[in-house]
């Protein structure tokens, strides 16, 4: 089979370059295109000297007849970037797998109350697919607009799901706490993101509202089985390190249920997923432990004489959490192993 041709759309953020480095490893894929309007022009590996010898290609526009002459398009860009140039792609018959927000929420209303903005191309969003595999696998195969989950929503549904899906926990008291590196916040140069402004300091962001929240209660609401709607608190904090997600989950078992069942619950959920890890009773794992990697590692807790179930899960907000995610949904969507190009171990220490 000769390799899938890809271009990537936003190729000098944080995201695009991670794609870059994974796809780097892939052997069923060739990007042939990647942009930046800022550094059109630019070698690649001028710019990532990390990246040197792996590609010959230089940043250049976006040109939609470049894009269009490729099998799938990434979108590494903002919120609002992809919606504008996705309908002319679609129609042309090349896949997408967008990193963006801009496909994930199917209540355009709530889209565009939550992203201050103007939807163009509601239509498109109620085909899109939310490329989590753990739960949308069979629909990601024949998608041709693919939705990637959020780095904290990822985390996040991974560790409610088999509770809500059991019916195990209330809906509607759900507690989320996580925290992520600064790499979440993207490449760009803003004060409160400077090495002295969050170096050896720690602080909750957003507690009134973050946006991924109606995205991450309208993944919940799909798996939960039982009355009532998922109702989540959700706090994100800035974790002072580069990458990583760190969620700490707490939910209100409907009834008395032992550590044991929940653990074997857990076990048997992610049983035959490649990149969900339950880890050993009682285990508290390390952001450090899934470092470059597409894996989500998931304890399960149960403080003693309480009827709370504690998740902790975590993830690498630029890999499970964005670019290495979208190759898993790139994997499924034409007919590649899984785990192609997502094999190598977390980085240590
Ligand atoms: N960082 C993370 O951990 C995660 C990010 N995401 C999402 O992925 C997307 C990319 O994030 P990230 O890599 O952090 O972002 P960055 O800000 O680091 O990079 C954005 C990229 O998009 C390009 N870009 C910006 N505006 C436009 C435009 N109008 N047209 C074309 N290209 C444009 C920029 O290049 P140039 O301006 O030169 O063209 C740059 O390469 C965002 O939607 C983000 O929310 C999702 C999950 C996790
Ligand atoms: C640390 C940090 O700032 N994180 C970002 C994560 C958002 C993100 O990248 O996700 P989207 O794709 O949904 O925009 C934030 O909280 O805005």
């Amino acid at each position: 089979m000769s390799a899938i041709k890809a271009a990537i759309v936003g190729g000098t953020g944080y995201t695009g370059v991670e794609l870059l480095r994974l796809l780097a490893g892939h052997p069923g894929v060739e990007v042939t295109a990647i942009t930046s309007r800022a550094e059109a022009g630019t070698p690649v590996s001028e710019l990532f000297p990390s990246l040197r010898g792996h590609y010959d290609l230089k940043f250049c526009a976006p040109d939609i007849e470049q894009l269009a002459a490729c099998d799938v398009v990434f979108f590494a860009t903002p919120h609002g970037v992809a919606q504008a140039q996705v309908p002319e792609l679609i129609s042309r018959g090349v896949r997408v797998i967008d990193l963006s927000a801009d496909f994930r929420i199917k209540d355009i209303a709530t889209w565009e109350q939550w992203y201050g903005q103007k939807h163009a191309c509601p239509e498109l969003a109620a085909d899109a697919v939310y490329g989590l595999p753990e739960v949308n696998r069979a629909q990601i195969v024949d998608a041709q607009l693919l939705a990637c989950p959020g780095c904290y929503p990822t985390a996040i549904q991974l560790g409610f799901i088999p509770l809500l899906e059991a019916g195990l926990i209330s809906p509607e008291n759900l507690i989320a706490n996580a925290a992520s590196g600064a790499s979440g916040a993207g490449r760009q140069g803003k004060t409160e993101l400077l090495f002295a402004e969050n170096n050896d300091s720690f602080r909750a962001y957003a507690a009134g509202g973050h946006r991924h929240l109606p995205e991450i209660e309208q993944g919940l609401g799909g798996v939960h089985t039982g009355s009532g709607d998922v109702r989540l608190t959700f706090v994100p904090h800035l974790l002072p390190t580069v990458r990583g997600i760190h969620a700490t989950l707490y939910g209100t078992l409907a009834q008395d249920t032992s550590v044991e069942a929940l653990q074997a619950l857990f076990e048997k959920r992610y049983r035959d997923e490649p990149f969900v890890d339950v880890m050993p009773a009682g285990s508290h794992p390390q952001t450090r432990s899934v470092r470059g990697t597409n894996m989500c590692r998931i304890a399960v807790l149960k403080p003693q004489d309480r009827n709370t179930v504690v998740v902790l899960s975590v993830i690498d907000n630029l890999a499970k959490g964005a670019s290495a995610q979208a190759i898993q949904n790139l994997n499924i969507m034409f007919g590649l192993n899984e785990n192609q190009g997502l094999e190598s171990p977390a980085l240590l220490p």
